[in-house]
């Protein structure tokens, strides 16, 4: 049976819950249909709060399998779903929906561009990734596909996080970046006073100095918290970049 479809729902239940920083855990669930995703794709939870209220969030997995995909996820204590998902019962069962994103990677340097509405396919040379905190998930997923396949996308990573204790998969990232020559990795951190890498907020001077100067072939991405996206999408303008996508 193939993938179920956009915008489908179906029901997953919890099975791993490993806390994996300070405030984040790598949640686990199994699925009753195929959901294998493709990289930056997402999914949906589907709950209502005590009142009978929606609360919908969207999460990308950084593994998909058939019926089995990890993700992790912050947990905001004033948040209204992510306090139940750290308290919830393994076992438990979720109604999800696969979602579909605004940047689709098909792999062999090929991007589709608001798939919802859009089948052609462009291809870039180089990627450029702004991440903060969760906002890792989406381009982890890419960089994973792309360095496990050869894909010959060029790869710089900027990832900024308040303190070296909240950069999520650091291992993981470290590891691609060792075994995956088209990978170029930068830490930004704007809490750590002392860190001897890039200290304080990314900036047109920080991406002059850590990214290669942009052409028709390099399209630039982020995700991140919503004030640094803002300042992102800013930058990205005055980077002189043409194609630019928030995940
Ligand atoms: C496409 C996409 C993919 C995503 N992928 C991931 C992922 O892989 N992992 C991940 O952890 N997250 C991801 N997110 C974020 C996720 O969807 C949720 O937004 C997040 O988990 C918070 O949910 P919550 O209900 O707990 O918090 P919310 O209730 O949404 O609140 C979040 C924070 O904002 C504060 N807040 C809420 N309302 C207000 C207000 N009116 N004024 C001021 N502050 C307020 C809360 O106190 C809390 O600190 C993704 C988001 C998108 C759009």
């Amino acid at each position: 049976m193939s993938s179920i479809d956009y915008d489908k729902t179906f029901d997953a239940t919890l099975v791993k819950r490993d806390q994996i920083t300070h405030d984040t855990y790598l949640f686990g669930f199994q699925s009753d249909v195929d959901i294998q995703l493709e990289p930056a794709e997402h999914f949906q939870i589907l709950m209502k709060d005590s009142d009978g209220i929606d609360i919908n969030r969207n999460y990308t997995p950084i593994l998909s399998q058939k019926r089995y995909f990890e993700v992790p996820i912050k947990i905001y204590p004033q948040g209204s779903l992510t306090p139940i998902l750290a308290k919830m019962s393994i076992n438990t069962r979720l109604q999800m929906q696969r979602k579909i994103g605004k940047l689709a990677y098909v792999g062999a340097n090929k991007f589709i561009i608001a798939p919802k509405i859009n089948k052609q396919f462009q291809i870039f040379k180089t990627i450029l990734m702004i991440c903060g905190g969760t906002g890792i998930t989406p381009a982890y997923s890419i960089i994973k596909h792309v360095c496990q396949n050869k894909d010959p996308l060029q790869m710089h990573l900027l990832y900024a996080n308040k303190t070296s204790q909240d950069i999520l998969l650091k291992d993981q990232i470290s590891k691609l970046q060792n075994e995956c020559p088209n990978l170029k990795v930068t830490h930004i951190l704007d809490k750590e006073p002392g860190y001897n890498g890039l200290q304080g907020y990314v900036s047109l001077n920080v991406l002059k100095s850590v990214f290669p100067s942009p052409n028709s072939e390099t399209i630039g991405t982020y995700c991140g918290p919503t004030a640094m996206n803002k300042v992102v999408a800013e930058l990205y303008k005055n980077y002189n970049l043409q194609t630019v996508v928030k995940f």
